[in-house]
């Protein structure tokens, strides 16, 4: 079996992907790609999950119509958003996207149950407002009730194809609901939120084999003959996955896509008062490790201002008018809680850059260099708290994602890191949600000669840091914000 098909769905766009490999080179080649996004009705956000679905059907077809009839089948997506079943199997509800405002004042509410500090010592799970963990102490109580089964969006996809249902530890990690002492749901979390082990299916490594697509589908539609393997299914935890590898230097990874996730690859947890503090995560890992990570604000905040803008420009183009632009003119604080969902990021960011007395960005050019010149230097501060969390130092920055495309921004990150940036692969996502495939077909003896083919398969694009005369002013004005900001973010 060298047929290997990823369906990865981020938060702005999904894909299908097929991975082939011959004489250790993996091969990608696109079958379908789709928008995603959530929808706001009747002040709420959800997700379409039924549209997802529809999607991962008609990009199977099309790979029948272009003569794949046999091939293993992996899904990852977004993290933290859950599906409700009946004890029918039926979905209760509408699918809460995590932007949703619902949850933005549940962390002070569920303080007063649990301390912070508890269940982080707990979970090890960065504080985010849009954590399941939250979500579900936000969801209707008679709702949740009904709930025979809670399944997060890719185990809903898997369970729509095969009947299974599952949830899959990498993804499952990003409730805030995992301990990692045993491994499993934690019991006084579950007791917190009224709920029962009962309600959630059994962890599920990646690697394992689900069987093959129903044959309800299968006589449906006409479809290849897939077999399920479970992938790391939190798309960030197959990002990791396809990280090329680094040999000899110390690395560090940035998932660079709507959200920028800046992290190590670690053995055991950090899940001290230090980490909290800064709040870094450990999300579970594939094969037994943890991503120590940290969530930045990332390119959601230039696909916001795009979105306002009419989609006037492309990605491309913005990054182009971002280099006309003044470099360092208006700096804003990316993880202030302000730009998770504000009601407008444009009015949002100008307001922001007005507040601190600021030049006010006017143009999309002047608004998108304000955005890249803002994350490169959140990268720079984030970095030092991973250097000093982890016993550094690290000497490199590998960057991933859909962010490897705009190479403005990966010359501003090695210029504010001040070491090389290595960009590369766009589709890490896919590639960690295949290999993962390969690897449990024994088609790949481990993951370390994944990273090895992944490494020999893609051009990677290598940044030098460059001197900026103007740094120390940069710095200065840019620690005051970040630190002004840092007293109202999850930091
Ligand atoms: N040609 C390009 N030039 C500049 N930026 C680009 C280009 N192509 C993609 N991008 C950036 O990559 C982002 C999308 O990244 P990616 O495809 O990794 O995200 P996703 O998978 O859709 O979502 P998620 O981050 O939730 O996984 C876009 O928002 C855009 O900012
Ligand atoms: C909400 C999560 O933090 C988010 O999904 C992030 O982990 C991610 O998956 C980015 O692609
Ligand atoms: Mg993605």
């Amino acid at each position: 079996m060298n047929n290997h098909i990823a369906v990865d769905i981020g938060a702005s766009s999904g894909r299908l992907v097929l991975g082939t490999f011959k004489d250790g080179i993996i091969s990608l080649r696109e079958i379908h790609r789709f928008s995603n996004g959530f929808a706001e009705r009747d002040g709420s956000c959800f997700w379409d999950i039924d549209y997802l679905f529809d999607q991962i059907i008609s990009g199977l077809q099309q790979a029948k119509a272009n003569g794949i009839t046999m091939c293993t089948l992996g899904i990852d997506t977004w993290a933290v958003d859950y599906v409700l079943l009946d004890k029918q199997g039926n979905r209760l509800q509408e699918v809460y996207a995590y932007r949703d405002r619902r949850t933005d004042h549940v962390i002070d509410e569920v303080g007063k149950l649990i301390s912070p500090a508890a269940v982080y010592e707990k979970t090890g799970i960065q504080q985010l407002t849009f954590n399941t963990l939250y979500q579900l102490f936000a969801h209707d109580t008679a709702e949740l009730a009904q709930a025979d089964q809670i399944l997060l969006v890719p185990d809903y996809l898997y369970y729509r194809l095969t009947g299974r249902k599952l949830n899959e530890i990498t993804n499952a990690s990003t409730t805030q609901l995992l301990n990692l002492q045993t491994r499993d749901y934690d019991e006084d979390l579950l007791d917190l939120l009224h709920l029962t082990r009962e309600q959630f299916p059994a962890l599920a490594e990646p690697g394992e084999d689900l069987g093959f697509i129903s044959d309800t589908l299968m006589e449906q539609y006409d479809l290849p003959q897939c077999r399920l393997i479970v992938a790391a299914t939190h798309d960030t935890a197959s990002a990791v996955l396809g990280v090329p590898a680094q040999s000899g230097r110390s690395s560090a990874y940035l998932s660079s896509g709507t959200w920028s996730l800046l992290g190590v690859e670690l053995r055991q947890p950090i899940h001290d008062a230090k980490a909290m503090h800064v709040n870094y995560t450990n999300e579970w890992g594939a094969y037994g490790t943890y991503r120590f990570l940290k969530n930045i604000m990332g390119l959601w905040l230039i696909q916001e201002v795009r979105r306002l803008d009419g989609e006037r420009y492309s990605f491309a183009e913005l990054a182009e008018l971002a280099g006309q632009a003044e470099s360092f003119r208006s700096l804003i604080p990316c993880n202030d809680p302000r730009f998770l969902n504000p009601e407008h990021m444009i009015e949002e960011i100008r307001t922001s850059c007005a507040e601190t007395g600021q030049p006010v960005p006017e143009t999309p050019g002047e608004l998108a260099r304000c955005i890249f010149d803002s994350l490169a230097l959140s990268y720079r501060t984030y970095l030092a708290e991973l250097e000093e969390l982890t016993a550094g130092p690290i000497e490199v920055l590998q960057i991933v994602g859909g962010g490897v495309n705009n190479a403005l921004l990966c010359q501003l990150t090695a210029d504010m890191i001040g070491r090389e940036v290595l960009a590369g692969p766009t589709e890490s996502t896919a590639l960690g949600n295949l290999v993962v495939q390969m690897i449990s077909v024994g088609n790949i003896a481990d993951i370390e000669e994944a990273r090895a083919m992944i490494q020999r398969s893609f051009g990677i694009e290598s940044y030098a840091p460059r001197p900026n005369p103007q740094m120390d002013e940069i710095l200065n004005r840019w620690n005051g914000l970040h630190s002004a900001a840092a007293g109202r973010t999850s930091k």
